[in-house]
C-alpha cells in the first residue's frame, strides 16, 4: 500500500488559557498524486489544520500530535528547517490572496523572484515559466507580468498568486478556499490546471473547501470536519450516498435538495 506523503496524526490545538480545544484528535493522510478534500462549515478548523502544516499557528496555541512529511515531524522540526521546506516542497494557496504580493512591486518581478529562489533556473527561464503559468490561469500574461497589484482586479490578483505557487511545482499543495473570489469559469479553469499539475508532477493536494459540489467533482477522497473533529472519511460517492454521521447527512441534504431533475418553467431568452 502506498504510504502517505503527508500524515497528520492526533492533532490537538488549544488556544492559550482556554479549555475548549479548537482541533480534537485530527488525523488526515494524503498520498502522492491524491487530491484530498477537507470539507466542513465555517469555523470547523480547516484553516487551522492547514496552518499547522505550514507552521503558521500563533505562538499562543498549544499543539500536540504529529505531522509527518518525508520522515520529519513538522511540529518538532526547528523553524529554520521547516521554513526551508515551504515553497518548493510544501506550498499553500491562501483564502485571502491580498497579502500574496507587496503592493508597490510589479507582479512579474515578485513571481520571478519566487521562482528563482525555489527553482534552479535563471531569470530568462524563470520569466518564461511565469508567463506560461499566468497564461494557464487565463490571464493576459504580459500585461499582468508588468502590472502593480493595485492595477489588477481582485480575481486577477488571486489567479496571479495561484500561478506563482503552481510555478513552484511543490510535492504537497494546500489549497484553502481558492476559488471563492473567482467567477465560475475562472474557478473551473484554475481547478483544471491544478488537476493537470497533479497528473504531471504527482503532487499531493489538500483541497480545503465548504463547496460540496467542488469536493465531489474534484477530489479522490474526502474528510468531513465538524467543530474541530474529523467525523467522517471516504470516497466522494461514499460520503454522498452512504454517510454515517448526522452532520454529514445535514451537509449532504443541502446538496441533494438542489432541483436537479425538477422540470423548470420555460423561460424566454432573448438574444441581443
Ligand atoms: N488566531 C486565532 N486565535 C484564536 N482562535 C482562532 C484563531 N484562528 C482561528 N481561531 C478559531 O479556531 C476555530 C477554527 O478556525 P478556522 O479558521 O480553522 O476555521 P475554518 O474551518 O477554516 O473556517 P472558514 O471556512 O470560515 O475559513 C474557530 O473557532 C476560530 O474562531
Amino acid at each position: 500500500m502506498t504510504q502517505p506523503i503527508i500524515s497528520i496524526q492526533h492533532l490537538n490545538i488549544v488556544n492559550g488559557g482556554t479549555a475548549n480545544p479548537l482541533l480534537k484528535n485530527v488525523s488526515i493522510n494524503v498520498k502522492k498524486g491524491e487530491i484530498v478534500g477537507l470539507i466542513g462549515e465555517s469555523g470547523s478548523g480547516k484553516s487551522l489544520t492547514a496552518k499547522a502544516i505550514m507552521g503558521l499557528l500563533p505562538s499562543t496555541m498549544k499543539v500536540t500530535g504529529r505531522i509527518t512529511y518525508k520522515g520529519n515531524d513538522l511540529l518538532t522540526l526547528p523553524s529554520k528547517e521547516h521554513r526551508k521546506l515551504l515553497g518548493k516542497e510544501i506550498a499553500m494557496i491562501f483564502q485571502d490572496y491580498r497579502g500574496s504580493f507587496t503592493p508597490f512591486i510589479k507582479v512579474g518581478k515578485q513571481i520571478l523572484e519566487t521562482i528563482c529562489t525555489h527553482q534552479p533556473v535563471g531569470k530568462k527561464e524563470g520569466k518564461t515559466i511565469a508567463l506560461t503559468v499566468l497564461e494557464k490561469m487565463g490571464l493576459d500574461a504580459e500585461r499582468v507580468y508588468r502590472s502593480y497589484p493595485f492595477e489588477l482586479s481582485g480575481g486577477q490578483v488571486q489567479r496571479a498568486s495561484i500561478a506563482m505557487i503552481l510555478a513552484l511545482k511543490p510535492s504537497v499543495l494546500i489549497c484553502d478556499e481558492i476559488t471563492t473570489a473567482l467567477d465560475v469559469m475562472n474557478g473551473e479553469r484554475v481547478l483544471d490546471y491544478i488537476e493537470k499539475v497533479r497528473n504531471e508532477t504527482g503532487c499531493a493536494v489538500l483541497m480545503i473547501t465548504h463547496d460540496l459540489t467542488l469536493a465531489y467533482k474534484r477530489t479522490d477522497r474526502i474528510y468531513v470536519m465538524h467543530q474541530g473533529d474529523i467525523v467522517e472519511e471516504g470516497l466522494p460517492e461514499q460520503i454522498r450516498c452512504h454517510h454515517q454521521h448526522p452532520y454529514t447527512k445535514k451537509l449532504c441534504s443541502c446538496l441533494l435538495s438542489l432541483p436537479e431533475n425538477q422540470s423548470l418553467p420555460q423561460a424566454k431568452v432573448s438574444m441581443l
